[in-house]
């Protein structure tokens, strides 16, 4: 219907309003597209390398943003103006591991593709927190 908010429908049945933002003129989905095969620099780092939880952390800034999606490092610094679901969305998994949120939000949108001009490596594994969380976990389990 004419003026009805778009309802989002995503595996598993839930149903949410859509929160697209609207992008600044420069920012839409083919300006990326054009700047990520400019060949500008969005990197940062010339080769493809294994990186710690710790190390990405330490990048959760605005203006120096790694993001972990699909055990793949992305630098996604450039790409934040661009992010369709707007800054802060984004931002929420700044310097973290994001793969949940972006599969809970947008299963099927390609970041391996939207995202292969930044990206710098390979995740090394979970961080140390990440680990301790799991094994207090497995501890009240056995204790249960
Ligand atoms: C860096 C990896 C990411 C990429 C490449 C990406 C890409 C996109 C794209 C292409 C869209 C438009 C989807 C469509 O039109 O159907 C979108 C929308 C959106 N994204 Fe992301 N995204 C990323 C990470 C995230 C994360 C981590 C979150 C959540 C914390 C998030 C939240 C959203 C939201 C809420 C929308 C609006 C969805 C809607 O209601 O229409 N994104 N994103």
């Amino acid at each position: 219907m004419r003026n009805s908010p778009q309802v989002l429908s995503v595996p598993g049945g839930n149903q949410r309003p859509r929160k697209k933002v609207a992008l600044k003129p420069g920012y839409s989905p083919l300006d990326w597209a054009r700047l990520s095969a400019s060949g500008k620099d969005l990197r940062g780092t010339s080769e493809l390398r294994l990186i710690t939880m710790e190390e990405i952390a330490l990048h959760n800034k605005r203006n120096d943003c790694w993001m972990v999606i699909g055990g793949k490092v992305y630098n996604v610094t450039h790409y934040v103006e661009f992010h369709p679901g707007g800054k802060g969305e984004l931002m929420r998994a700044a310097g973290k591991d994001g793969s949940a949120l972006f599969n809970d939000t947008h299963p099927w949108v390609n970041a391996e593709s939207i995202l292969r001009a930044c990206m710098i490596g390979f995740c090394s594994g979970p961080s140390k927190s990440q680990v301790k969380a799991v094994e207090e976990s497995d501890d009240s389990d056995a204790s249960a």
